[in-house]
């Protein structure tokens, strides 16, 4: 099954850990998530230690950085601080990769109108955020989630909060955004 993610509704004023569905419901596509840079693989989680298609993925994309969090309220200093970080609007120079091995979360991601797509990721769900899209991260009802991060390199976490119109990454990001849709449109004439 493919992962799930759906318009959410930016009207209600529900606690963020809650699914904030449209109603009705509107599901998000993974072609529309790859549309916006966003890609996906469901994985084995229990396997994550000698799984080959994570070696091979980690091996195609330079990712030579591992480390594992968990993220609930016991295991986490500053808990609430650190989550109301990460539900902060914001962008990364680099790749945010996050593979869920136990519990679940979400991520949060703007697409091309400006519109908050919720992903829900489960254990076995690796999702890659391009650099330059706005997102956002909170735990669901669950409160809890072990993640791997990946990173190519010595590993930056920075947070660019928005706006960030002139960074780099952020300009980066809608060059191939618009580079994209234009492509499609000469392929579709
Ligand atoms: C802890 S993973 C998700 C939060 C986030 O967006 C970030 O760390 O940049
Ligand atoms: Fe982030």
């Amino acid at each position: 099954m493919a992962i799930e993610a759906w318009f959410m509704d930016e009207t209600s004023g529900e606690d963020q850990r809650l699914p904030r569905h449209c109603y009705p419901k509107e599901l998000v596509s993974p072609d529309y998530l790859a549309e916006l840079g966003v890609l996906y693989w469901r994985l084995n989680p229990e396997n994550y230690e000698n799984d080959a298609e994570l070696k091979k993925i980690r091996e195609d994309r330079g990712y030579n950085y591992m480390d594992l969090l968990d993220i609930c309220p016991e295991k986490v200093a500053d808990f609430k601080e650190k989550l109301k970080n990460f539900y902060t609007e914001h962008i990364h120079a680099d790749e945010e990769i996050r593979y869920c091995l136990e519990g679940s979360a979400y991520f949060d991601v703007r697409d091309k109108y400006d519109r908050w797509i919720r992903i829900w990721i489960k254990a076995g769900d690796l999702i890659i955020l391009p650099a330059g899209i706005y997102h956002r991260f909170t735990l669901d009802t669950g409160d809890y989630v072990k993640l791997m991060r990946l990173f190519v390199g010595e590993p930056v976490w920075t947070a660019h909060n928005r706006p960030q119109e002139d960074h780099p990454a952020r300009k980066e990001y809608i060059k191939n955004l618009v580079t994209e849709k234009v492509g499609a449109a000469l392929e579709a004439y």
